[in-house]
């Protein structure tokens, strides 16, 4: 069982291992894999729900997801994907709805995208009992400011991510996701923090590394240039549709395996 405290103390001695996972039998084959964290993206809105971007996605489908997906995990630690406008607008609500991905939902914590303004948010979840994993450099649900850009490519901007990542773990945040950030800069944050940090497009040298299960298996039309894809599923999905189309057209499926005749209804009148 991966738990926050674990996940702290592998830290430094082998690379931490997360991955995205939306679904009960994706969630299942990532479990088995003893893959360390499941991280109930919000990347949901792009790859499952079919969006253009994570704006749209609402707590209710977060929740209905990471319902399914701590259902089918043993060992892996599960983290819900905070959406867009789900925190940060006031308090009460931002605790209420983090809230429930544990209450209801049985997540093991929370993921928020950081910036100056969850400092107080994380430190007051933390308190109340609620892990905080903080997220810095590129926060997609700020696309309409930032685009899709690598983040901390000047002194100031990469000193600003170091800055709020140390108020962050003061604030009591258990661990930091560096998205598409210099690699020599995700380096100095993670030696500079006693949290681990696991990068996407941030080097080498985070203590562990996060990507979006769709580009891994080889499910997405578009692969952010940070990722690889380490298999070929949609290519194995068309397969097997096609093979189900041409079996049914040719009169193929189902063959007499797969049906039963009961004796005496050959002639209903
Ligand atoms: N399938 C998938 N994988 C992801 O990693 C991912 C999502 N979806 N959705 C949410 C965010 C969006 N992400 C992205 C998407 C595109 C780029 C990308 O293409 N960046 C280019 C162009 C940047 C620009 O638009 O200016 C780059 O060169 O940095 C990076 C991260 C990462 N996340
Ligand atoms: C890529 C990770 C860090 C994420 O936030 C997501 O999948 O939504
Ligand atoms: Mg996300």
């Amino acid at each position: 069982m991966v738990t926050v405290r674990s996940l702290r103390s592998k830290a430094g001695d082998e690379p931490i291992t997360m991955l995205t996972a939306y679904d009960a039998s994706t969630a299942r084959i990532v479990d088995d894999a003893g893959i360390d964290v499941i991280l109930v993206g919000d990347s949901m809105g792009n790859t499952e729900l079919g969006y253009d971007s994570t704006l749209p996605v609402t707590v209710e489908e977060m929740q209905s997801r990471t319902a399914a997906v701590a259902r089918a995990t043993d060992d892996a630690l599960v983290v819900a994907d905070m959406p867009f406008l789900s925190f940060g607008v006031d308090e009460a609500s931002s605790i209420e709805h983090c809230g429930r991905m544990l209450k209801e939902a049985d997540a093991d914590a929370v993921k928020l995208e950081s910036g100056p303004h969850t400092v107080e948010l994380t430190e007051r979840l933390s308190q109340l009992g609620i892990p905080v994993m903080a997220h810095l450099g590129l926060t997609p649900q700020r696309v309409k400011q930032l685009g899709y850009s690598r983040q901390g490519t000047d002194r100031d901007a990469a000193r600003e991510i170091l800055d709020l990542a140390k108020a962050h773990v003061e604030a009591g945040a258990f661990s930091l996701v560096l998205e598409h950030v210099p690699a020599n800069v995700a380096k100095q944050v993670t030696e500079a923090l006693d949290i681990p940090t696991i990068g996407i497009g941030a080097g080498p040298d985070c203590d562990g590394q996060v990507l979006v299960i769709d580009d891994v298996v080889g499910m997405s039309d578009h692969v952010p240039p940070f990722a690889t894809t380490f298999g070929d599923v949609k290519s194995e999905m068309e397969n097997a549709v096609e093979g189900y189309k041409d079996a049914v057209e040719a009169g193929e499926f189902p063959a007499e395996e797969h049906s039963h005749v009961e004796d005496d209804l050959d002639e209903l009148y």
